[in-house]
């Protein structure tokens, strides 16, 4: 291990021990010898001796703190073992900067306050062990961790209500001796009555306590004379507010178009509006809002926003997207992108597309269609607008960015290692294939897939963006990869298919390489070809998976199968399907062999 992580990890023991100096203990714990050639006590490393993978100090009688950063800094921790001393304090939220562990045992000690939220973002977690601890607050919702296998988390002082767990996949959950309330969700027959007693505010199965109906509605009876006047005052207070409000809407709308007039067609690159393509019908001001997304029907307005299933805008009209303040946020091959901010604080990601000529209809009939498939790892569209010159298709917001800016941007210290790189190529395979099977018939193909339209969710989850903007067109050769001559006259469609499964392909070579996909001349599918052929494929790998120590063989495989999804001939590229099944299985392998390890 590097110096710095030998210094946190001394530092890591000083804080859970603080009474005793480890040198004087002997346990190897300093800075003059290395934690695996030296064999620190508790320690054990990888099979090449170079990385710390598991820390066991059970009953050692620690009386310090959890420095979850320090111990952490040890990037390729799988198994962390604490059980039955006496560290108090929290558990860090820090925690989750252990990316790769997937066993975290805390039993018998003396820890306290909320456990953290970002618990859920070890997605490699296997076995979590926090019984007999004084732990307080909510269970975090850890059902995203989708591997789990053990829960328990009997006597502490957790409240609130047991979230939904994948309960079929768990082979041990225990919240018993807590405050829990509510009703205990399905537990699909996996767990009995041991698993949850000792709450006294739990009900239903598998308890023995049935949850009480909710109350029946009470009788209506004619309200009082009291009441009459009560509402009365209440409908009068109502009634002045909603004339205070719009008076001051019409002010203030009257002062912008007055503040139009006086700019003229000035326009402020950054904080572009979402304004109209028609530039002449803008520039006549007057009677036009300067947020307008003008149309030749215009005056079919809040009509023409349709709204699909969101709780987020439930009720959002055309006119809330013109009075909301718009920032443009990039402007793509397909249209530009606007971050728009609603008065209620939701935000946006409003898509105006660009020269699509596509009738009204079959807009219509393609987004909902694409709406009707859906997958929790595809971005859905939460209203479009649809007019003969314009289409917008409405996201919500995502504040976390794109996989593009995760791989290649500044990371802010964000670690993106092989684990997390995997399940991004897994989760993704797997949305795609399914999006294909579900849009084959309708020959929907995503149509421009890149890691820009990667979206990470507040979750950190990554979901497609954009499905099915971009229309086959066999004479819009922008669909297709860089190039990619082969064209399949007779099926435009399939070539559709097999253009996202090389757009998924180069996602895989940016993922393993870390590189950027076209620079200055440079071609990334071409620069890995030639350096296997030249047989130096280690050196593809981006640096950072290298010295973390992620598995060579497993990069190879992903490598392969990256190099079929870029095949120059469409044909022989696989389907989603056979992709998604092949990631999987490396990433099943992958998971076997770190449980192995542990
Ligand atoms: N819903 C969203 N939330 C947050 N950021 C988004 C959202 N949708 C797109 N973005 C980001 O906004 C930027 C601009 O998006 P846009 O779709 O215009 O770019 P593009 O994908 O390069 O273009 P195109 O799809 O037209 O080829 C990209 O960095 C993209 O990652």
């Amino acid at each position: 291990e590097t110096v710095q992580v030998r210094e946190a990890l001394v530092q890591f023991l000083q804080k859970l021990d603080p009474g005793n100096n480890p040198g004087e203990e002997n346990w190897g714990w300093n800075m003059s010898s290395d934690p695996c050639i030296d064999a620190w006590k508790g320690i054990s490393c990888d099979k090449s001796m170079q990385f710390v993978k598991k820390i066991v100090l059970d009953q050692l009688d620690f009386t310090g703190v959890l420095d979850a950063v320090s111990v952490c800094s040890a990037k390729n921790l799988a198994v962390l073992s604490l059980n039955n001393n006496n560290v108090s304090g929290i558990l860090p939220d820090e925690v989750s900067n252990c990316t790769r562990l997937t066993h975290l045992y805390l039993h018998g000690n003396s820890f306290s306050g909320d456990l953290p939220g970002s618990l859920s973002r070890l997605s490699n977690l296997k076995r979590l062990v926090i019984s007999d601890n004084g732990f307080t607050g909510g269970i975090p919702d850890i059902s995203r961790v989708s591997g789990l296998l053990t829960f328990l988390a009997q006597n502490n002082q957790l409240d609130g209500v047991i979230p939904k767990f994948e309960f079929s996949n768990l082979e041990e959950f225990n919240v018993s001796n807590n405050n829990l309330s509510g009703s205990i969700p399905d537990v699909e027959g996996h767990f009995n009555a041991s698993s949850f007693l000792g709450n006294p505010g739990l009900c239903g199965e598998p308890l023995p306590s049935a949850c009480s109906p909710p109350p029946p509605p009470t009788e209506k009876k004619g309200p009082s004379s009291k009441m009459y006047l009560m509402y009365l005052g209440y409908a009068l207070i109502g009634l002045i507010l909603v004339s205070l409000i719009a008076v001051k809407v019409i002010w203030k709308s009257k002062n912008k178009k007055k503040e139009i007039a006086k700019k003229g067609s000035q326009t402020d690159a950054k904080k572009d509006k979402i304004s109209s393509s028609t530039s002449s019908e803008s520039k006549r001001g007057g009677n036009i809002s300067e947020y307008s997304i003008t149309s030749v029907e215009s005056g079919m307005t809040s009509s023409s926003l349709v709204v699909l299933s969101s709780p987020v805008v439930n009720g959002l009209k055309f006119e809330d997207l013109l009075r909301s303040s718009a920032e443009l946020i990039g402007r793509g091959r397909h249209g530009s992108l606007y971050k728009v901010t609603l008065n209620s604080g939701v935000t946006l990601a409003v898509k105006r597309i660009r020269d699509w000529d596509i009738s009204r209809d079959d807009f219509k009939k393609r987004v909902h269609r694409i709406d009707q498939v859906k997958h929790p790892h595809v971005m859905p569209v939460v209203a479009y607008y649809c007019s003969r010159q314009e289409q917008l298709l409405v996201y919500q917001f995502q504040e976390n960015g794109s996989l593009f800016r995760l791989i290649h941007g500044s990371q802010n210290g964000q670690l993106f290692d092989w684990g997390s790189r995997l399940s991004v190529a897994a989760r993704i395979g797997e949305a795609l294939a399914f999006m294909h099977e579900g849009l084959k018939r309708d020959g929907i193909a995503h149509g421009n897939l890149k890691s820009s339209n990667i979206l990470l969710n507040n979750g950190m989850e990554p979901c497609i963006s954009e499905y099915g903007l971009a229309e086959v067109n066999n004479q819009d050769q922008s669909f297709l990869p860089p190039n990619d001559i082969i064209l399949d006259k007779a099926s435009p469609v399939n070539n559709a298919f097999k253009a996202d499964v090389y757009g998924f392909g180069v996602i895989l070579l940016e993922l393993l390489t870390g590189k950027l996909v076209q620079n200055n001349g440079f071609d990334l599918g071409q620069w890995v070809n030639t350096a296997i052929r030249e047989e130096w494929t280690v050196e593809v790998f981006d640096k950072t998976l290298v010295s973390e120590g992620a598995s060579e063989e497993r990069m190879v495989d992903l490598l392969q199968i990256a190099l079929k999804c870029i095949n120059s001939s469409p044909e022989e590229r696989p389907s989603m399907r056979e992709v998604s099944a092949i990631i999987n299985s490396i990433k099943e392998y992958e998971e076997k062999s770190l449980s192995s390890e542990a």
